[in-house]
């Protein structure tokens, strides 16, 4: 039998409060995050925002321990994976590559080398398909690839997403169907979905099908709990974390709280549906920030549902795509990355007038003139800054 290499593709968040910064850094240079009309301005953008986002971030990281634990629940799913893989006979070993921090996607793949893998299958720890999440890390494990003779002869089957797989749905109904028992009136609780956000233009403009699985998602997450434990409670889906001044999808997260509570709702069972496991945006977002805004808005009762961490139905689910993928044909990391319609995402280059997409393209194209002018008089000390006195 083959020596396969299961790959955990995951984000990665700072370890300590000092890692902060260069993690944003590492997060804001990637194109798939941000897009920029002109690459050469990526690194500089890089720089400005997160250095700007640092003190934020760092008292966000500060309010949960000091440091984010998805390095330590990713390495202790994958051992749980590996142990349930070899339970079944499947000699595999895996490996955790994260996109933005330790240990970094090209460690993975030296570790991977090294142990003289022969097979890899990728599995994303991101049960829903975005171009910023599971695409972000298919390109970059792709550049790796393109670089390194050895690891491309490697077959190498990736699972794009399992937003729909019955081991994921029903290990996330078993945990949704725990905090709606737990509610004083389990009949009444309101099952309240809070999927990470991602800019609009992903999916209106570039095609990313996230919209869609996470909807597709919570929907079966609640036919499941309906067939097996007969719940019909009402469903609300929003999105949480936005970055930025840009529009992101929508109902936002607290927009919606604020809307439920108004509406009389006093038992709220929150569920992350993005998230495999427990980070700073369920840790600090929802359980503080999101947490008062409910309580504020009348809400009683808010029950915020773990995350899968190591359950294990969850694990016995990872376990079984793995199974599939090695049973099925090889997916390439091209194949894995596609988006369903190719639409470019600066198509308009005339000018029109008003507020529209095109009036979006130009802003952010004379942003970026002005920055570039604002970085050059900071490194020659010359410009119109220095002339008013303002630098
Ligand atoms: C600015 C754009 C961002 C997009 C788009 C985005 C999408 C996205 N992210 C996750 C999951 C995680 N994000 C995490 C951290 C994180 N993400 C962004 C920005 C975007 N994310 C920032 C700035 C940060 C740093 C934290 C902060 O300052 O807010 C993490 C790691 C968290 C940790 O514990 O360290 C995860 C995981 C998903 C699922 C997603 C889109 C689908
Ligand atoms: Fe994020
Ligand atoms: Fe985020």
């Amino acid at each position: 039998m083959a020596k396969v290499g299961v790959l955990l593709l995951n984000l990665g968040g700072p370890e300590r409060i000092q890692d902060v910064g260069p993690f944003l850094y590492n997060l804001f240079s990637d194109p798939e995050i941000i897009r920029l009309p002109n690459p050469a301005l990526q690194k500089p953008l890089a720089w400005l925002i997160s250095t700007l986002r640092a003190g934020k971030s760092q008292e966000a990281y500060r309010s949960i321990g000091g440091g984010s634990p998805l390095r330590r629940i990713t390495e202790q799913q994958a051992r749980e994976l590996q142990s349930e893989l070899r339970t079944r006979g499947i000699e595999a070993t895996s490996y955790v590559a994260m996109r933005y921090w330790h240990p970094f996607t090209e460690s993975a793949v030296a570790d991977i080398k090294a142990d003289g893998v022969e097979e890899v299958v990728v599995l994303p720890l991101y049960p829903h398909f975005s171009i910023s999440t599971s695409g972000s890390s298919f390109r970059e494990l792709q550049r790796l690839r393109q670089a390194d003779s050895g690891f491309s002869r490697l077959p190498i089957r990736c699972i794009r997403s399992y937003y729909d797989d019955p081991g994921y749905v029903g290990a996330m109904a078993g945990l949704v169907a725990r905090e709606i028992q737990a509610c004083p009136e389990p009949s009444k609780a309101h099952v309240f979905f809070s999927a990470h956000g991602v800019p609009k233009s992903y999916v209106e403009e570039a095609g990313d099908p996230y919209q869609k699985e996470i909807e597709a998602c919570a929907q079966l997450i609640m036919e499941r709990l309906s067939r097996d434990l007969g719940f019909a409670n009402p469903f609300t889906l929003a999105y949480q974390s936005r970055v930025g001044p840009v529009e992101w999808l929508r109902p936002y997260t607290d927009d919606a709280l604020q809307d439920l509570g108004a509406a009389g709702i006093k038992d709220l069972v929150v569920v992350p549906i993005s998230f495999v496991s427990e980070h700073i945006e369920t840790l600090e977002e929802i359980d503080i920030e999101y947490r008062e805004i409910a309580t504020e808005a009348g809400i009683i009762n808010f029950r915020r549902v773990p995350a899968l961490d190591t359950t294990p139905a969850f694990i016995n689910g990872l376990a079984d795509l793995v199974q599939q993928a090695m049973a099925g044909p090889e997916v390439n990391l091209d194949q894995a990355a596609e988006l369903p319609s190719k639409v470019k995402l600066y198509p308009q280059d005339k000018w029109a007038w008003g507020w529209n997409n095109s009036s979006e393209v130009w802003n952010g194209r004379l942003a970026m003139v002005g920055f570039s002018a604002f970085l050059l008089e900071l490194l020659s000390g010359k410009g119109p800054l220095h002339s008013l006195g303002l630098l």
